[in-house]
């Protein structure tokens, strides 16, 4: 379980979230909305181990990996993908094939470097990244803002497999309320400091039932 309790963010003293409780379990989708600057990255950055909550505890039963809007920024430009997946992964013979196709990222990619490939590949390769790393949670924070809804529908589709086949809990950040409804297990919302569940929001647990 990837757990916050009583737990504030913030940048100053004067806290953005406050008494945040919050469990993510594995093989669970969580997501997380909430108005622009209203601290979500902030909290993301706290449960990831990134910053240090002002308040409370953050506990966790393994590793979690972050992903973001902008993979150019976390992707080292002097290195192929392959490497940079190579550097991060725990076995030392990657399985190529298996973790591209989980992460829908063409074998043909591995050995280009990051400027030799679209945003969306890139996304995929920062995915085929993380997951080499098998982490037990992954933290995406606005991954499918700056893509297009055809590699949007295939990043989640790599999320979902990864909370459904390997167990992986997800912290789902998005602006695009119909997405997270409909790829989320539940929702949650910021409202002011709180973060409470969404009351707007129908889930795909409750469109199925
Ligand atoms: N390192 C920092 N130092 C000071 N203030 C910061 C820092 N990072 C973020 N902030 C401020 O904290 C507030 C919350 O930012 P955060 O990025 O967490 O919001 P967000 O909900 O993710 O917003 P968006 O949806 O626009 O990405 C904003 O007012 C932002 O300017």
């Amino acid at each position: 379980m990837l757990s916050a309790r009583s737990v504030a963010v913030g940048h100053g003293r004067t806290p953005l979230l406050s008494g945040v409780d919050l469990d993510v379990g594995p093989g669970e989708i969580v997501g997380l909305v909430g108005p622009s600057g209203g601290g979500k990255t902030s909290l993301a950055r706290v449960l990831a181990g990134l910053d240090k909550p002002l308040e409370g505890e953050v506990r966790v039963d393994g590793r979690v990996a972050m992903l973001f809007q902008s993979p150019r920024r976390s992707v080292d430009p002097r290195l192929t993908l392959r490497r940079s997946i190579e550097i991060c992964a725990t076995e030392s013979g990657v399985d190529w094939e298996r973790l591209c196709t989980k992460a829908d990222l063409p074998l043909g990619l591995l050995d280009r470097y990051p400027r030799q490939v679209s945003d969306g590949q890139l996304q995929r390769a920062a995915i085929a990244r993380a997951l080499a790393g098998e982490p037990r949670y992954l933290l995406c924070d606005e991954m499918t803002a700056a893509l297009d809804p055809v590699t949007t529908a295939a990043v989640v589709t790599t999320v979902r497999r990864a909370a459904d086949e390997d167990g992986a809990g997800v912290l789902f950040i998005s602006h695009d309320l119909p997405l997270v409804g409909a790829c989320s297990d539940r929702v949650l919302e910021i409202q002011g400091t709180r973060v409470a569940p969404s009351t707007a929001l129908s889930t795909r647990k409750a469109t199925r039932s």
